[in-house]
Order: C-alpha cells, then structure tokens, then sequence
C-alpha cells in the first residue's frame, strides 16, 4: 500500500489525530501482505468496534490471530486506539490485524486479577478532571484522581466547575492549585458560559482530550459546551445512553469542527485508584522533591533528624495538611496492594471451579455493554 497516498486523500481520517508520529509507529510495524489501513476506534461495543478508517466509518473485530495473541484484556483495542484494519471488499465493515503502541492509557485494574484490565480509553493528549464548587469540592479525591491521571500518561488538567455557584472561587482554585503542583488549575462555569478561553489552548486539531470527575459535576454539560455547535456529527454527546444500547450511532470518541478530539467513555467518568507508586510521586511532587533533601533516603518525614519535609512546614512552605494527605493516600495505596494480593489468590483458589467469562462481564460492568 502507498501511505502516503492514502493519507493525503483522505482528510477526514486525518482530522482523527492521525500525525507523523503515528506514522512513524505504522511504519515500525511488522509487513504484512494484507492492505492494512490505519483506523481510529471511536466506539467500544462487546464484541466489536466502530472504527474510522480512510474510507469512513467502519464496524470492525479483531481477526482470530489478534484474539489468540492478546494475553490480556487491555491488549484489545479500546476507544482512542490506532489500529492496522483490514477493509472488507465491498462493505463498511473490517478486521482488526494489529495495535499500534499506546501514547497513553486510562487503565481500569480489576481487583486481583490483571487479566481483567481494561483500557477505557487510549491516546489522550489531556484529561480533564472536573470538580464542582459546591459540595464536591474535595481536594483529598482530586489528589486520587491526579494519581490516576499521572498514571495514564496523559495531561492532566483540572476544572473547577460550577463556578458561579461559588462566592470566591478564586480563594478555591489556589487551593486546588497547591494540592496539584504542576497541573493547570482553570474556573468555568458551562451554564454561564465562562472561562471557555482558558480552555482554547488545549482545544487544538488533532489532540484528544478525556473528560472524567464524580457523577453530578456537569461532564456532559462541559462536554456539549465545548461542542456547542461544533459537533461535526449530529448526535449530542451522551444524550442519554447510560446503557449504551445505541450500537449503531453511539460513539465515544468526537470530532468537534475544529478539529478537536472529545473522549467520553463510560468507564473513563469513574476513575479508581490502585497501588500507582509513580502516579502517588508525581500527583505529590512537590513532597517527593522536598525528600530528596532528607538525610535519610528512607526517612518517614515522621521525627527523623534533618528531614526537609518536617522542615519545609516548620518554615510554612509547605502545608501539614499535605503531608497528611500524602500519607493518607500512600497507606490507601498499599492497603489497595494488598487487597488486590489476597483476592488475586483467591481468585487463583477458584479459578477452573465456576464460569469465569460471566463472572467477568458482571465485573466489567458499563464496559461491557451491548
Ligand atoms: N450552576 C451550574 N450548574 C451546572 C453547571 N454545569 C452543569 N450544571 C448542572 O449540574 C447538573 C449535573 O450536570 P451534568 O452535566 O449532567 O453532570 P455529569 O457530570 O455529566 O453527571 P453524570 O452524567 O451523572 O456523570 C445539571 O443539573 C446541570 O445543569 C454550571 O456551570 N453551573
Ligand atoms: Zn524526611
């Protein structure tokens, strides 16, 4: 196949987030004697996907070689991937041959079991985390989220929403803004159609940016605003397919006219948390740098003498608060290592005994729906 051909003539395929360095990954990858075209999924259903290929929108499976090779439920496609697909003559269906290596990942972990890991989306450039000011405010589950998101691979940024239901938001954001060192902090209120313009930057033709946050904190009104009248197709963003019954319109992964990429999967809305040793580091790095001028290179930040830690909040630049947090989520994280530890043996006792593929799709939840 001539790519480059292929590429220049098929724009709307492009518009996907296609770019050289995806090119590049396609190029890598092993020959194949099959015309293998490079497909974006935009939909996940349970046994296939809706993939755009250069001739358009495509129903697609994966091939039975794929199947047989894929160890692990997150080597399976997931909305956002690139894949190598074959088109079917005639028709707007194809298979799936092979899986371009991943950018980033949202990775959904399975209790004890990573077998059961899912990809619940793939090849964002930015993850939005959205916290409302009101009630939901909470800096201790934005911290989680953050790990999450550091884990993915992805930027994070964060959202306070419902900004105009706030007296002082702005008193909220430094808040927030000290708990997420690194990380973009932005006030918007969808409903009154504020601070949009903070949000320009990363709306940017062929980047992909995944919304996630807690039930209620205005996603699918952050998703439709930022759509406005941009949606290139005509089915509003989740109008109400909570049980994804829409196999043959829904969609998960959006084309605005701009050019951007709006990723909204079920699974993506509820992040949770497991043992993610990098993302504690980076969600907290402003402590893990103060630690690298502890005496000690095992100090506890507890009483250990010359640590920088106890030192920095001694001196107020550094809140006690999150060092708590900071501790708080670590033990979390290793109660959550070892939970996962004892149901994977567990899991391990009743392995071969009862039907394990229904007991998967139990689990798999909204993921896996139909
Ligand atoms: N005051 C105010 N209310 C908002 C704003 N954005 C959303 N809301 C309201 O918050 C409620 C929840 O909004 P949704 O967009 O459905 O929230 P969601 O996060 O998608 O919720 P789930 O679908 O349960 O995940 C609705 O009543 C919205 O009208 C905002 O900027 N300001
Ligand atoms: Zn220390």
């Amino acid at each position: 196949m001539n790519n480059t051909d292929t590429l220049h003539h098929h724009q709307q395929h492009l518009a996907y987030g296609w770019n050289t360095d995806w090119n590049h990954k396609m190029e890598q990858m092993p020959k194949s004697t099959r015309e293998l075209e490079p497909a974006r999924v935009i939909a996940q259903h349970s046994h296939s996907y809706q993939i755009m290929t250069p001739d358009g929108e495509h129903t697609a499976t994966v091939t039975g070689k794929y199947e047989f090779n894929a160890a692990l439920k997150s080597d399976f496609p997931a909305v956002g991937d690139w894949v190598m697909a074959e088109k079917l003559p005639g028709e707007t269906r194809s298979v799936i041959h092979r899986l371009l290596p991943r950018q980033s990942a949202m990775i959904r972990k399975a209790a004890g079991s990573t077998v059961d890991d899912q990809v619940v989306g793939a090849n964002m450039d930015y993850l939005f985390i959205t916290n409302a000011l009101n009630q939901d405010f909470n800096v201790r589950k934005m911290e989680r989220y953050l790990i999450a998101a550091w884990e993915s691979g992805a930027s994070p940024v964060i959202l306070l929403t419902k900004a105009d239901l706030c007296g002082d938001p702005e008193a909220f954001a430094a808040q927030m803004e000290s708990a997420a060192p690194g990380v973009p902090v932005h006030l918007i209120s969808a409903l009154q159609n504020q601070g949009k313009e903070q949000l320009l930057p990363y709306l940017q033709p062929g980047k992909t940016i995944a919304v996630t946050g807690s039930s209620g904190v205005g996603k699918s009104t952050l998703l439709n605003w930022l759509a406005d009248d941009n949606m290139m197709e005509t089915q509003g963003i989740r109008e109400n397919d909570a049980r994804g019954r829409h196999t043959t319109t829904h969609r998960e992964l959006f084309l605005l006219t701009n050019g951007t990429l709006v990723m909204d999967t079920p699974g993506m809305r509820e992040l949770q948390l497991w043992d993610a040793q990098d993302g504690l580091e980076q969600a907290f790095s402003d402590i893990e740098a103060l630690a690298a001028g502890c005496r000690y290179r095992d100090c506890r930040h507890e009483s250990d003498p010359g640590c920088a830690v106890l030192q920095a909040i001694q001196d107020g630049t550094l809140e006690a608060k999150r060092l708590h947090n900071y501790r708080k989520t670590a033990k979390e994280l290793s109660h959550l290592a070892r939970k996962e530890n004892s149901l994977a043996k567990k899991a391990k006792k009743a392995a071969g005994s009862s039907s394990r593929r229904s007991e998967r799709r139990t689990k798999a939840g909204d993921w896996d729906y139909d």
